[in-house]
C-alpha cells in the first residue's frame, strides 16, 4: 500500500517537503510532491533516517546526483512580479530533476513541480531587481557587507545555473553536471538560509510578518506561503546551515522583507484540482503605478492629443470618486455647448424631457381643432376640464370629459375663461375649390384676352332666339316645342376680329333662376325688348338681374321692321327704369334690331364688342379648367351630356372634373355643332360626356387631379343635401302654420307629385312655378323628381303615395305604361310648361273645400203662436219679404237681436206642408229644437250656397285673419 508524501508528513508532524528532503537524503527517490507516494518499506527507511539523526544528511545530499533541487529555504525575499527570464531559467533547470523519475510520470512530475521553479526565480530575481533602489537600500540598510559585488554575484550565479541547463539531453553528463548544479543550488540555498538568519536576527523580519502557510500541510508553495527560515528549522537545516558556515561565502543577492500586503485568502474548492501557480492576486495600487499596458496607453494617448484626456469608461483615469464625479460635470456642459458633438436622439430627449417636465402653461390664446371635446378643448387651453364643465353647467349645459362640443359652446366657454380661441377646421375641399374660382388663384400667370360672354335677356316672344338664330345663321326656333326656349344654350359667334359667345336664356318668368344663374356667367346682358311691346314685367325681372351682376346692359329695340313703332315710347320707358339711351345722354346703347330682317345686328355685335375692349377680359388659360354647368340631360346613347361653359382655363378631353355632385372623366367634348373637340378654351360652351350623373343647372365645374378626389366630394355634397333635405323635413311639422292648424284641428291636404322631365333645368322651373301656389289649406308635395323617363318605380310610388306624375317631355317606357294602366295611375304629359302650370292650379283648388255663403231668401213675422201637444209650438207668420223655403233654417231676431238659429222643421199653409210661401202670404211654422218662439219674433229666412274657391282668393283672406 503507497503511503503519501503528505499523509506521512502529517503523521509526522513535518513539512511535506522536509519529509521529501529527508526521504531523498536516505537514498529514497521521492518526486518532490506532497502527493508523491512511497512504499511502507521506503516509510521505514525514512524513519530510520529520522531517528538516525542527521549527521548522514550532508552526505545524502551529496550523493544524490540527479535529486531535485529542494526548494529554498530562504523564502523572505521580496516577490514582486516573475520574471519572464526568471520562468525561463527554471524551466531549463526542470530536466536536471527528471532523470530518476519513470517516463510515465514525468509530464505529470513537470507540472506538479512548479516548487522547483521557486528558488530559481528567487535566486534569479534579485538579477532583475538588482539595481532597484529597495534592494540597495535594504542591502545597504543590512549590517552585513553587502556591496556592488555582491549584489551582482547571483547574476553570475545565476547565469552558471543556466549553463547546464542549456544542455540537458546529453544523458552522460547529466551526472556531473547535475551534481555541479545540485552543488551549486545547494550553496545558493545555503546562502539565502544564511541571509535570511542575518536579516531575522537583526530584525529583517519580524514576528508580525510572519505568514503561516494555509497550504503548508499540502504542500504546496507560493510566494505567501514562502516560510522564513530560522523561524521554524530542522535539524537538517541547522545542521547544513553549519555546513555552508564553513563554506566560503558566495554572493548573495539581496532580499528585502516581504511587504504587508492584505491578501484574501481564496476559498479552497473541493473538486478542484489542486492550484500550482501561486497565486497573487493585483491589488488597485499595483495596477495603478505598476500596469505597464495602462501605462503605455496613457503614455499613448497623452502622445497622441498632446493633453491628458481620461477615456470614457476607464477606471484608471479616475483616481477616486471625486474625480469620477468631476469627470460627470466636466461631460455635461460640453454637452449642452459643442451641439455638434451630441448625438441628435439624445439631445432631442433631453430637451423634449425638459419640455414634459414644466410647469403647465395658461395661454391666453389657443387654437383647437375640430371635432373638439371637452378634453381637446382643455389641453388646448390650458384650463382643467373640471373648469370647462362648471362653465358650461352654468350656462345649463352638462357635458362630460369626453362629450363633443360645437364651436359655439367652445367660444362661449373660451371668453368666459378670457381665452381667445382659435378654431381649425379640417381642410375643407369646398373652400379651395371656391379659391380656384377666385382672381387670386392666377395671380402671376399669364393672362391672355378671352371671348366675352353675352347672355341676351328679355320678355317672352320679344325676339331673342330669333335673333341669336339669325347671327348663327341657323334656326333654333323653329325646333322649340310650342316656341318657347326651353333650355339654356350657348353659341359662339365671330365678327371682325372678336369672338363672341351667346347664352341664350328662356325669357318665361318659370325661368327666372337659370336666367339668373347665366348672368353669373355673363360679361355684357343684351336686353331684348320688342319694339312694338315695350318694357313689361319679365324685362324689368331681367334689367334687375343684369344690374345684381353688375355687367353693362345694351338694350336691343327688336322688331323694329313692325310698323307703327314709338320708339321713343320705349326709351322713355328705359329711362324710368334707370337705363337712360346714349342717345339721350345716359350711357346705356340703345341698337334697334330686327331679328326677321337681320338690320342692326352688325351695329349689335361692333357694340358688343366696343363694350368688351372697354372691359379688357382677360384670363389664363393655362391652368385647370373651372366654369359654370348651363344645362344638362341624360341622352339614351350618349348618356350624361352637359353643357358647360369654360370661364377659365383650358378644358381638354380626359379631365377628372368635379360638377355640384356628379363628377367623372370626360370622355367626349363637342362644340355648338356637335363637332367632337378635344380641348376648350376660356370662354368657350361644350357639351360633354363622362360625368356619372346628371349635374345640377348652374353648378360650378372644376378640374381635378385625382378621380377618388372628385368622388369623395362628389359624395360628400350629395351627403349634405340628403341631410339638408331630412333636416328640412324634419323641421317642417315644428312650423307655427303647423302648429296653429293642429290647434285649429285643421288639415292641410296636400297634392302629391312625381315630376319627370328631360333636363334638371326643367325640373326646377316646374317646381319654382308650383311652390308659387301657397295656401293655407293646400300644398303641392313633390316626393320624387329626376330626369329621363317614366320607369316602373315612379309608377310604384305613385300607385303607393297617390301621386300625380307628371311628364314633361318625357314618356314613360313600356313596362311603365303597363304598370300604370294596371293600377290606375294616370300619366300626365307636358311640353309647355304654361299646361302644367295650370293643371297644377286646377288640382289645388279642387282639392280646396268649397266656400259655404249664406244667402238671404225671405223674412217673415211672428204673428201669433199656438202650442199643441203634439207638435208643440207653432207660430204663425207673414212673409214680410223674398220667400221662405221649406229646406231654409231660421235666424230669430227677439229685439233686434238674434236669439239663435234653427232650421225649419215644418212650413205648413193651411193645414198643407208646402215648399215655399212667397211674400204677403201667411204661413205656418215650426223650428226644429226651439219652443219658445214668441209673438214679435222677426224671423230671417236663408239658404247655404256652395261656391268653388280660387287659389288667388284665399291669401287675402289669410292676410285679414293675420291683421286680426
Ligand atoms: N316682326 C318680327 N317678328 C319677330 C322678330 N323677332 C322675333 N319675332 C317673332 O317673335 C316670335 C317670338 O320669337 P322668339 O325668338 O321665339 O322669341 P323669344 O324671346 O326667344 O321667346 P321665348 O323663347 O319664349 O323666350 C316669333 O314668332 C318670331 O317670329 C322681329 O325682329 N320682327
Amino acid at each position: 500500500m503507497k503511503i503519501r508524501i503528505f499523509a506521512l508528513a502529517k503523521e509526522l508532524g513535518l513539512d511535506s517537503k522536509e519529509l521529501i528532503e529527508h526521504a531523498n537524503a536516505a537514498g529514497i527517490s521521492v518526486k518532490n510532491s506532497a502527493l508523491a507516494s512511497i512504499s511502507p518499506e521506503e516509510k521505514d527507511i525514512i524513519l530510520e533516517q529520522l531517528k538516525s539523526g542527521s549527521s548522514s544528511t550532508a552526505t545524502a545530499v551529496a550523493d544524490e546526483p540527479a535529486a531535485p533541487a529542494p526548494p529554498p529555504p530562504d523564502r523572505s525575499g521580496k516577490v514582486r512580479k516573475l520574471d519572464q527570464p526568471a520562468k525561463r531559467a527554471a524551466a531549463k533547470a526542470e530536466p536536471i530533476q527528471e532523470e530518476p523519475a519513470p517516463e510515465e510520470e514525468a509530464p505529470q512530475q513537470a507540472a506538479e513541480e512548479p516548487e522547483v521553479e521557486q528558488p530559481v526565480e528567487q535566486t534569479a530575481e534579485p538579477v532583475a531587481e538588482a539595481d532597484t533602489e529597495t534592494v540597495v537600500t535594504e542591502d545597504a540598510e543590512a549590517d552585513t557587507p553587502a556591496t556592488a559585488e555582491e549584489v551582482e554575484s547571483p547574476v553570475a550565479e545565476t547565469a552558471e545555473v543556466e549553463v547546464p541547463a542549456a544542455e540537458p539531453t546529453a544523458e552522460s553528463k547529466a551526472p556531473k553536471a547535475a551534481d555541479d548544479n545540485a552543488d551549486k543550488v545547494e550553496e545558493t540555498k545555503a546562502e539565502s538560509a544564511k541571509e535570511k538568519l542575518k536579516q531575522s536576527g537583526s530584525g529583517g523580519l519580524s514576528p508580525d510578518e510572519y505568514v503561516p502557510s494555509p497550504h503548508a500541510s499540502r504542500g504546496k508553495s507560493s510566494p505567501r506561503e514562502m516560510r522564513p527560515v530560522g523561524t521554524v528549522q530542522s535539524n537538517e537545516q541547522r545542521a547544513r546551515g553549519e555546513r555552508e558556515k564553513k563554506r566560503p561565502q558566495l554572493a548573495r543577492p539581496a532580499v528585502a522583507a516581504p511587504p504587508k500586503v492584505p491578501v484574501s485568502k481564496p476559498k479552497p474548492k473541493a473538486d478542484e484540482a489542486p492550484a500550482q501557480k501561486p497565486e497573487m492576486p493585483l491589488t488597485p495600487e499595483m495596477l495603478d503605478r505598476q500596469s505597464p499596458l495602462s501605462a503605455h496607453m496613457a503614455q499613448r494617448t497623452a502622445e497622441k492629443d498632446g493633453v491628458k484626456r481620461p477615456r470614457r469608461g476607464s477606471t484608471r483615469m479616475i483616481d477616486s470618486p471625486d474625480d469620477a464625479q468631476k469627470q460627470k460635470r466636466s461631460r455635461r456642459p460640453r454637452r449642452g455647448r459643442d451641439d455638434d458633438d451630441v448625438p441628435y436622439g439624445s439631445r432631442r430627449r433631453t430637451l423634449t424631457r425638459r419640455k414634459r417636465t414644466g410647469p403647465v402653461e395658461y395661454s391666453d390664446a389657443a387654437v383647437v381643432e375640430l371635432p373638439m371635446t371637452v378634453r381637446t378643448l382643455s389641453e388646448a387651453m390650458g384650463r382643467p376640464a373640471n373648469q370647462i364643465i362648471g362653465t358650461l353647467m352654468k350656462q345649463g349645459v352638462m357635458v362630460r370629459i369626453n362629450d363633443a362640443l360645437t364651436e359655439e359652446l367652445a367660444l362661449e366657454v373660451a371668453m368666459e375663461l378670457g381665452v381667445e380661441l382659435e378654431i381649425k377646421r379640417e381642410r375643407d375641399l369646398e373652400d379651395e375649390l371656391a379659391a380656384m374660382l377666385s382672381d387670386e388663384y392666377d395671380e402671376g400667370a399669364e393672362l391672355e384676352p378671352r371671348p366675352c360672354i353675352v347672355t341676351i335677356l328679355g320678355h317672352v316672344d320679344h325676339g331673342k332666339t330669333t335673333m341669336v338664330d339669325k347671327l348663327r345663321s341657323a334656326s333654333v326656333a323653329a325646333g322649340e316645342a310650342g316656341g318657347i326656349t326651353q333650355h339654356i344654350a350657348a353659341y359662339q359667334v365671330d365678327h371682325g376680329d372678336h369672338r363672341i359667345t351667346f347664352v341664350d336664356t328662356p325669357g318665361h318668368a318659370a325661368f327666372g333662376e337659370m336666367r339668373a344663374r347665366g348672368a353669373n356667367v355673363t360679361d355684357i346682358v343684351v336686353l331684348v325688348v320688342a319694339a312694338d311691346d315695350g318694357v313689361m314685367p319679365q324685362t324689368e325681372e331681367c334689367i334687375s338681374h343684369a344690374k345684381a351682376a353688375g355687367v353693362p346692359i345694351i338694350v336691343a329695340l327688336n322688331k323694329m321692321d313692325l310698323e307703327g313703332i314709338d320708339d321713343q315710347k320705349i326709351l322713355q320707358q328705359l329711362a324710368t327704369r334707370e337705363l337712360l339711351p346714349s342717345e339721350w345722354g345716359g350711357d346705356t346703347e340703345v341698337i334697334r334690331t330686327s331679328g326677321e330682317t337681320g338690320a342692326g345686328l352688325d351695329e349689335l355685335l361692333d357694340t358688343i364688342n366696343i363694350t368688351s375692349e372697354l372691359q379688357e377680359l382677360q384670363t389664363n388659360p393655362d391652368r385647370d379648367a373651372v366654369g359654370v354647368c348651363l344645362e344638362a340631360f341624360r341622352d339614351e346613347g350618349r348618356g350624361v351630356i352637359s353643357w358647360l361653359i369654360v370661364q377659365k382655363g383650358t378644358l381638354e378631353v380626359g379631365d377628372v372634373i368635379l360638377c355640384g355632385s356628379a363628377h367623372g372623366r370626360i370622355r367626349s367634348m363637342f362644340d355648338e355643332h356637335d363637332n367632337e373637340i378635344e380641348a376648350a378654351g376660356p370662354s368657350t360652351p361644350v357639351k360633354v360626356t363622362g360625368l356619372d350623373k346628371v349635374p345640377e343647372t348652374g353648378s360650378h365645374f372644376f378640374v381635378l387631379d385625382e378621380i377618388e378626389e372628385a368622388r369623395e366630394v362628389a359624395e360628400k355634397r350629395g351627403h349634405t343635401g340628403r341631410s339638408a333635405y331630412l333636416a328640412a323635413t324634419a323641421r317642417r311639422p315644428q312650423t307655427l302654420e303647423d302648429i296653429l292648424d293642429q290647434a285649429r284641428g285643421a288639415t292641410v291636404k296636400n297634392l302629391p307629385l312625381i315630376i319627370k322631365a328631360d333636363s334638371p333645368g326643367s325640373i326646377e322651373a316646374i317646381r319654382g312655378e308650383i311652390e308659387k301656389f301657397e295656401h293655407p289649406e293646400v300644398r303641392t308635395a313633390v316626393i320624387h323628381s329626376g330626369v329621363g323617363g317614366v320607369n316602373e318605380s315612379d309608377v310604384s310610388l305613385s300607385a303607393a303615395s297617390g301621386a300625380v306624375i307628371l311628364a314633361f317631355h318625357v314618356i314613360a317606357d313600356d313596362r311603365a305604361a303597363l304598370l300604370a294602366d294596371r293600377e290606375g295611375v294616370e300619366i300626365r304629359r307636358y311640353s309647355i310648361i304654361y299646361e302644367v302650370i295650370n293643371d297644377i292650379r286646377d288640382a289645388l283648388e279642387g282639392l280646396l273645400d268649397p266656400e259655404r255663403r249664406e244667402v238671404q231668401t225671405g223674412r217673415a213675422i211672428v204673428l201669433q203662436t199656438f202650442k199643441t201637444s203634439r207638435f208643440g209650438m207653432i207660430a204663425g207668420c207673414r212673409v214680410l219679404s223674398g220667400k221662405v223655403e221649406r229646406n231654409n233654417r231660421v235666424h230669430v231676431i227677439r229685439q233686434q237681436t238674434l236669439v239663435n238659429t234653427y232650421p225649419l222643421a215644418s212650413l205648413r199653409r193651411e193645414k198643407d206642408d208646402v215648399k215655399e210661401v212667397r211674400e204677403g202670404m201667411e204661413c205656418g211654422i215650426r223650428l226644429d229644437g226651439f219652443n219658445d218662439i214668441k209673438e214679435g219674433d222677426l224671423l230671417e229666412a236663408f239658404k247655404i250656397e256652395e261656391h268653388k274657391r280660387k287659389l288667388e282668393d284665399v291669401p287675402k283672406k289669410t292676410e285679414e285673419d293675420a291683421e286680426v
